[in-house]
C-alpha cells in the first residue's frame, strides 16, 4: 500500500509562481497553423498581420450628390452663387463612386440647385476632399493590422477580408487529454449501485476547458492502479499538451496521482492552502504539465479556475474579454474560516437599499449545487477567523452585475412556496432570480432587522398568544410589513404506512422511535417544543432530539433513508419522498418585507403573482397547504 502525505503545502499563489517558472520554455514554445478567416473568431494570431489592399482602395464618394473639381467652387457664397456646368465643373454621382480627377470633392444632394440638364447652382464653396473617402483612409497597403497574440473577434474578420487577408496563421489550439480515474466511477447512465460514483467531473471539466482555445479528449475511466495510470501517460504525454488527472490526487491508499507523475516526472507542488483544493497536485512529465486535480467537483472546479484557465491562456496567449466585476459588500452571515487557509466562499449577492450583501451558500468541497447558484466569490484569505456578520468584504462576480442588482434575497424559514414563486417570477420576467437561503425563522427576522434581505420567511408560534410571528418581530423591529403566504399543514413525517404508530407527541417517547429534529431558529423546531411543554414530556425522553436537520426536504430524506422514524415538518416535503403524514396543526406562513422593497416594481409583481389562481392552483397541487388569506397584509 502506497501511501503519501502533501509536499509541504504551499500557497496557491506562490504555487502557481513555481510551477509556471518551470514551464518557461513550454510557454514560450508556439506552435502555428493557417486557417480561413471566416473561422477563426475566438482564436489568437500566431503573427503580426499586415494589410494586402489599401480601405478603401480607390478615392471613394461619401455622399449621393456631384463630384466637382474644388477650385471651381472657390468664391461662391450664399449671396453670390456660382454656376457650375455639367462635364466641365461636375458630374452626378453617388455613395461609393469612384472620385476620379480632375474632380477632387463632393457636394450633397441637397446643396445644390438644379438649373436645368446641364446646369446646377451652388452657394458654397468646397475644400478639396470634403466628402471624399480617401484611398487607403482606413488601412494602407503593407500596415500592420494586428500584432501577434491578438484574440480575434468578428469585427475583426470583416476588418481583415476587407484588407485583403484571407487566410491567417493562428496558435494551434491546445489539446488537452483528460483522465478519469477510480475504481469506484462509472460513466453517469451505467450506475446500477449507490456506492457508485457518476463520472461527472468530465463533462464540466471539458466544458470549461473548451470555452478556451483547447480540446479536450476524456479518456475511458481507468482502475486505481498505478502501473495502468503511468502507462496511460506516458503513451500520451507526447501526444498532447496537457494531460489531467483526476482524481486521486489527497493521501488515501489509492490515491496514485502523485507517484505515477512522480516516477515519470517531478511534482513540483503537491497541497495548497486553500479550502476547497488542497490536494492538488502539479508535476512535469517530458517538459509537458501534468496536474492531479482534487475529486470533488468543488475542489476540482477552483483548480480549474486558478491553475488550469491560467495555463491555457499563457500557452494559447488568448485574451479573455469578459472580466469579472470586484464590488464591494457586506457579509450577511457570520462565517468561521481555517486560519491555514485561503477559503473560497460561493454567495448569493442581491442588493438591499443601495448595499450590496453577500449570503454564503454550501460550503463543502463536494456541494456541487453551490457552484452552481453562486453570484459570485467572497475568498477569505489565510489567517482570518471569523468573517463577521455586516463586514465589509469585496464579492468577485460571477454572474452580471445587472443580474445581481435584480436578485430579491429571501431569507429566512424556506418554503416550497418561495421556489414556485421563483419560477413564476421568472416567466414575467427572465432576468429577476430569487436567492434563498434558509437560516430559520428568527434568522429571517434578524436579516431584515438588519438589512440583509428584501423578504424573510416565517412561522413562529407564540405559546402565549397562539398568535403567529407579531411578538417575534417586535422584539427587533418596531415598524414592519407582514403579509400571509399561507397556512401550512405541520405534522409528523413517518415512513410509508407508519410503522411505529405514531399519532402523539408522546408516541416520540417510545422505545425504538428515532426522532429527526429542526435546527433551535426554526419555526417547526419551537412548534415542538411548544406541544413538549404543553404535554410536560421532557425532551430528553426523545431519542434523536439533538439530531438537527436544516429543511423540511432534508429532514423528510433522512426518514426515508431510515435514519430516522419520524420528525416534525410540512405535508408538502413529505410528498416529495412519498412519506406517510400524521398531521398536527395549520400553522401561519408570513413574509416580512423589507421597508425598501415595499414600493419596488419587484413587490407589485410578486403581489400580482401570488394573488393570482394561477398560483394558487399550482400550490394547491403541492399539498397540506391553505391559501385563502394569501397575499392579504397582516401589518402594513
Ligand atoms: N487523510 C486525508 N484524506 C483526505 C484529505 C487529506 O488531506 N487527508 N484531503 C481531502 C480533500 S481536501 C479532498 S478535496 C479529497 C480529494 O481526494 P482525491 O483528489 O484523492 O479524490 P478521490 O479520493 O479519488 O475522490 C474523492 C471524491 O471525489 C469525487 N470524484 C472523484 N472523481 C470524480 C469524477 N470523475 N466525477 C465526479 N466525482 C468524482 C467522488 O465523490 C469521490 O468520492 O480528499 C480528502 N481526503
Ligand atoms: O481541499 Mo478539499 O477540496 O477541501 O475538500
Amino acid at each position: 500500500m502506497k501511501r503519501r502525505f502533501y509536499l509541504n503545502k504551499m500557497d496557491i499563489e506562490a504555487g502557481v509562481e513555481l510551477f509556471f517558472s518551470k514551464l518557461e520554455e513550454y510557454f514560450r514554445n508556439d506552435e502555428k497553423e493557417v486557417i480561413d478567416v471566416r473561422e477563426s473568431s475566438g482564436r489568437v494570431t500566431a503573427e503580426p498581420i499586415f494589410a494586402n489592399e489599401n480601405v478603401p482602395s480607390y478615392n471613394s464618394s461619401a455622399m449621393d450628390g456631384v463630384a466637382v473639381i474644388s477650385k471651381h467652387t472657390y468664391g461662391a457664397t450664399e449671396s453670390s452663387p456660382k454656376i457650375l456646368e455639367l462635364e466641365k465643373d461636375f458630374e452626378y454621382i453617388n455613395t461609393g463612386y469612384p472620385i476620379n480627377k480632375p474632380y477632387d470633392a463632393v457636394i450633397m444632394i441637397e446643396n445644390i440647385e438644379i438649373i436645368d440638364d446641364t446646369k446646377i447652382k451652388i452657394r458654397n464653396s468646397v475644400f478639396p476632399y470634403k466628402d471624399v473617402r480617401k484611398v487607403g483612409e482606413d488601412i494602407c497597403k503593407g500596415e500592420m493590422l494586428f500584432p501577434r497574440y491578438h484574440t480575434l473577434t468578428e469585427n475583426d474578420i470583416s476588418f481583415l477580408l476587407m484588407a485583403g487577408v484571407f487566410k491567417i496563421p493562428v496558435l494551434r489550439e491546445l489539446n488537452v487529454l483528460l483522465i478519469p480515474t477510480g475504481n469506484e466511477i462509472v460513466k453517469p447512465e451505467e450506475k446500477t449501485e449507490e456506492f457508485q460514483i457518476p463520472e461527472t467531473n468530465s463533462a464540466m471539466i471539458k466544458n470549461f476547458i473548451e470555452k478556451y482555445n483547447a480540446s479536450v479528449d476524456v479518456h475511458s475511466i481507468l482502475p486505481d492502479d498505478l502501473e495502468v495510470l503511468k502507462k496511460t501517460i506516458e503513451e500520451n504525454i507526447e501526444k498532447y499538451d496537457l494531460i489531467l488527472l483526476n482524481a486521486g490526487s489527497s493521501a488515501g491508499s489509492k490515491d496514485f496521482t502523485f507517484h505515477a507523475v512522480n516516477e515519470l516526472g517531478k511534482v513540483i507542488v503537491h497541497g495548497l492552502n486553500i479550502k476547497p483544493g488542497k490536494p492538488a497536485i502539479l508535476g512535469i512529465v517530458k517538459d509537458k504539465p501534468v496536474i492531479g486535480l482534487p475529486g470533488f467537483p468543488v475542489s476540482c472546479n477552483i483548480i480549474l479556475e486558478d491553475i488550469v484557465k491560467p495555463l491555457i491562456l499563457n500557452k494559447t496567449k488568448e485574451e479573455v474579454y469578459y472580466d469579472n466585476e470586484i464590488i464591494e459588500g457586506v457579509s450577511g452571515k457570520r462565517i468561521h474560516s481555517s486560519i491555514t487557509e485561503k477559503e473560497y466562499l460561493r454567495v448569493g449577492v442581491g442588493k438591499v437599499e443601495d448595499r450590496y450583501v453577500a449570503i454564503p451558500l454550501k460550503r463543502g468541497a463536494a456541494n456541487i449545487s453551490a457552484v452552481s447558484k453562486q453570484d459570485g466569490v467572497v475568498y477569505i484569505e489565510k489567517g482570518i477567523e471569523v468573517l463577521e456578520d455586516g463586514e465589509e468584504i469585496n464579492i468577485h462576480l460571477k454572474r452580471s452585475k445587472e443580474i445581481v442588482d435584480n436578485n430579491i434575497l429571501v431569507i429566512g424559514s424556506h418554503d416550497l412556496l418561495i421556489d414556485l414563486l421563483a419560477d413564476y417570477i421568472k416567466r414575467y420576467d427572465k432576468n429577476i432570480n430569487i436567492v434563498s437561503a434558509n437560516v430559520g425563522s428568527i434568522g429571517g427576522i434578524m436579516a431584515i432587522a438588519k438589512g440583509y434581505a428584501h423578504m424573510a420567511g416565517m412561522h413562529l408560534l407564540d405559546p402565549e398568544s397562539g398568535e403567529y410571528n407579531i411578538s417575534y418581530i417586535e422584539e427587533y423591529i418596531d415598524e414592519y410589513t407582514l403579509m400571509n403566504l399561507s397556512y401550512r399543514e405541520q405534522g409528523f413525517i413517518v415512513q410509508k404506512g407508519n410503522p411505529k404508530g405514531i399519532k402523539t407527541f408522546s408516541d416520540l417517547t417510545k422505545d425504538g422511535v428515532r426522532y429527526i429534529n429542526r435546527q433551535k431558529t426554526a419555526g417547526t423546531r419551537i412548534l415542538l417544543d411548544y406541544h413538549l411543554e404543553k404535554e410536560g414530556i421532557s425532551p430528553d425522553r426523545i431519542h434523536g432530539y439533538s439530531d438537527e436537520e436544516y429543511s423540511h426536504v432534508n429532514l423528510a430524506l433522512k426518514i426515508k433513508k431510515d435514519m430516522a422514524d419520524v420528525g416534525l415538518g410540512i405535508k408538502a416535503a413529505a410528498n416529495i419522498y412519498d412519506l406517510d403524514f400524521v398531521p398536527v396543526a395549520h400553522e401561519r406562513y408570513d413574509l416580512l418585507i423589507h421597508p425598501s422593497f415595499i414600493d419596488d416594481p419587484r413587490f407589485k409583481l410578486i403581489q400580482e403573482i401570488i394573488g393570482s389562481e394561477e398560483f394558487k392552483r399550482d400550490a394547491e397541487k403541492l399539498g397540506g397547504y391553505l391559501l385563502k388569506d394569501t397575499g392579504n397584509f397582516i401589518k402594513e
